[in-house]
């Protein structure tokens, strides 16, 4: 048996890096050979043992270990990757640094039986010969070794056998739980096709009958039961270099309302398009679902519901988990992990937004993601309309998170192309909530985040009448009920407006304000029409209508990457305005030429990295970056730290 002698240094340096928590607390190896002593972090010794085979990267590179059936590796390496600091495993896989190991878990990686179980490793057939010599899948695999893009053809093709869009997810959810890097290549090569079952509609009913579908659990929940426990429970999720959170509650899941701890969905589906989109790794994104209960009646009775069994908690039980739950975030991952708040209801998200955006690095998607992109399509939508952003008006139907956020941010690029006080600029801006128009009248009864909006005008109950009255060239609908821009308000719209630009942007489908069949019919081809969930090309009268997707999907990806690879340590509204111009000038005449506002998405990834470019510009002449020195060229960095999907051969 050999030893291997190591320094003081050396084992400080595994105090923090080596230790693994099993069952027994030991490791032990059929096939012999090396032992080493190592200590655990909680300070007791542990004899470790490893095969031979490892044992010179050991002695070289750190430590490798086997467990009892000779199918752990561990490995420590000190190889530094291009964003943030971290290293690289022996898959060349980045991993976090020993810094960033502060919890008992620490690096593993598979072979064997457990290699092909693990999805962040597994190739399937995909393995090479050699690597199946080398990390002992003779005999676990058929014969023949597939390219990942003949397995890419197979998996299509198999997913395209499915007719119901539920089936095309559960599938892809499994493909992401068994071979991640095969998941990513097909939804970065055939992203037009995936995007409507990994996100946006097939999502939303995903989470609706998450309880129904759930096999294995994704992400981490935290509820109330977790209270003065979340730090501990930070701690159990496995990867340590975390560097995106998705957070939601689950109480207003797109436009389907609470769905309390099946929100899961969401967070899981927007964090996977952080790597397919903006290029971020699978292991640095991190979705959480807080469960503080739930008010819809049907899930608190469903037996296979999966949350907690009782009603929302509010007030001050809420705040205090929120408060644990955000301090226990930075403590762990410290103050330059990006959190995204996803489908909060109003209250909250707007509380959540103003109290965290001081003290953390946050943004919430559905007021400043939503708000950014749907600037970005107004401001590309003029060259088709004509005129400047001041010379619109505007009508919402919907003033909540989305409402109000697009309007404000309106009304912030306004004001920086007039020099006109912000107060005037909002005065071209209206808003319908479910009591009419909002005017000065209604203040007083007016929450807080509506206030700014209340004009001078008379009473104006219904959407019909407010655009008959507002007479607004921009019609845009962020209310989450579907069918409310009905064939006379169109028609309203069409008869004010040469090119009306109308957009329904509640998801999914199901909620959308009207369809694009509906806008382009009943406007007579008039309309300039794009919508949160996709809709396919209409045939009117022999001519064909496309519409583009007003999805916050073109702005998070690449905002996030802009703000991570800079080190960005707050969110500043000037970011979102320079993600929204990036968005905009990436519309090229043809598109506009087939009435699209938005770039088409299969050249998503060259789009995110322009939109980070232009964020992290931002965050160094703002003094809000942390990554220095500024790398000369931004667009070029940010290409270069995004992710592939492609295998790696494994040493
Ligand atoms: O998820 C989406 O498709 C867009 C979004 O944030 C929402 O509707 O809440
Ligand atoms: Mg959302």
């Amino acid at each position: 048996m050999l030893s291997l002698q190591r320094s003081s240094t050396f084992l400080a340096r595994e105090q923090r890096l080596s230790s693994y928590r099993d069952l027994t607390g030991t490791y032990r190896s059929k096939r012999r050979d090396v032992s080493v002593s190592v200590r655990s972090s909680g300070g007791g010794e542990r004899t470790t043992r490893a095969s031979a085979s490892a044992s010179a990267a050991a002695a070289a590179r750190g430590i490798v270990m086997e467990s009892t059936n000779g199918s752990v590796i561990k490995e420590v390496v000190d190889r530094k990757s291009t964003v943030g600091g971290g290293v690289q495993d022996a898959y060349g896989e980045d991993r976090a640094t020993e810094e960033q190991l502060v919890t008992p878990w620490s690096v593993t990686v598979a072979s064997g039986y457990s290699l092909l179980r693990d999805p962040h490793h597994n190739k399937g057939l995909g393995f090479t010969e050699k690597e199946r010599d080398a990390h002992y899948l003779r005999g676990l695999l058929p014969p023949v070794v597939a390219t990942q893009e003949l397995q890419e053809r197979k998996a299509m093709h198999n997913l395209r056998q499915y007719e119901v869009p539920l089936q095309r997810y559960m599938a892809m959810m499994d493909l992401q739980e068994t071979n991640e890097r095969l998941f990513y290549k097909l939804l970065i090569d055939h992203v037009e096709e995936l995007l409507p079952i990994v996100y946006t509609p097939t999502v939303g009913e995903a989470c609706q009958k998450y309880g129904s579908i759930f096999k294995r659990p994704q992400g981490l929940y935290i509820s109330l039961k977790e209270k003065g426990k979340i730090l501990e429970v930070l701690k159990n999720w496995p990867e340590k270099k975390v560097q995106v959170i998705v957070v939601t509650d689950g109480e207003r899941i797109l436009g389907l309302g609470d769905l309390g701890c099946q929100g899961m969905g969401i967070p899981v589906g927007k964090l996977s398009l952080y790597t397919a989109l903006g290029g971020l790794r699978p292991s640095a994104c991190l979705p959480i679902t807080i469960d503080v209960g739930t008010n819809n009646e049907k899930l608190l009775k469903d037996e296979f519901y999966i949350g907690l069994r009782q009603r929302r908690a509010r007030g001050q039980e809420y705040a205090e988990l929120l408060e644990e739950f955000m301090s226990a975030v930075k403590q762990n991952y410290g103050e330059k992990v990006l959190i995204q708040f996803e489908d909060f209801a109003n209250h909250n998200a707007f509380e959540l937004l103003e109290k965290y955006s001081k003290t953390h690095l946050v943004f919430n998607d559905d007021i400043q993601g939503t708000a950014s992109v749907v600037l970005a399509g107004i401001v590309a939508a003029l060259k088709l309309v004509g005129g400047s952003l001041a010379d619109q008006r505007f009508l919402f139907l919907g003033a909540g998170e989305a409402g109000t956020g697009i309007a404000e941010l309106i009304a912030l690029e306004m004001s920086k192309q007039t020099n006109a006080p912000l107060e005037e600029c909002r005065k071209k801006i209206w808003l319908v909530d479910s009591k009419g128009l909002i005017v000065s009248s209604r203040v007083e009864s007016l929450q807080h985040f509506k206030k700014p909006w209340a004009h001078e005008h008379e009473p104006v109950k219904t959407l019909l009448e407010a655009v008959q009255a507002i007479k607004p060239t921009v019609l845009i609908g962020s209310s989450g009920v579907g069918q409310t821009f009905t064939k006379e308000v169109v028609e309203t719209m069409a008869s004010l407006n040469k090119k009306p630009l109308i957009l329904s942007l509640s998801n999914p489908t199901s909620q959308s304000e009207c369809t694009a069949e509906q806008a382009y019919t009943w406007s007579e081809g008039r309309a300039i029409f794009a919508s949160g969930s996709p809709f396919g090309p209409v045939e009117i009268n022999g001519k064909t209508f496309l519409s583009g997707q007003a999805n916050n999907a073109y702005i998070f990806p690449g905002l996030g990457l802009g703000l991570i690879m800079s080190g960005a340590i707050r969110v500043h509204d000037d970011m979102l305005l320079a993600a929204s111009e990036a968005l905009a000038s990436q519309v090229a005449q043809e598109n506009f030429d087939a009435g699209l506002i938005y770039p088409p998405f299969t050249n998503i990834r060259k789009i995110s990295a322009k939109i980070a470019a232009k964020v992290a510009e931002k965050v160094y002449d703002l003094g809000l970056a942390s990554h220095l020195p500024r790398p000369e060229n931004l667009e070029k960095f940010a290409e270069s730290c995004m992710y592939t999907p492609i295998y790696r051969n494994y040493r």
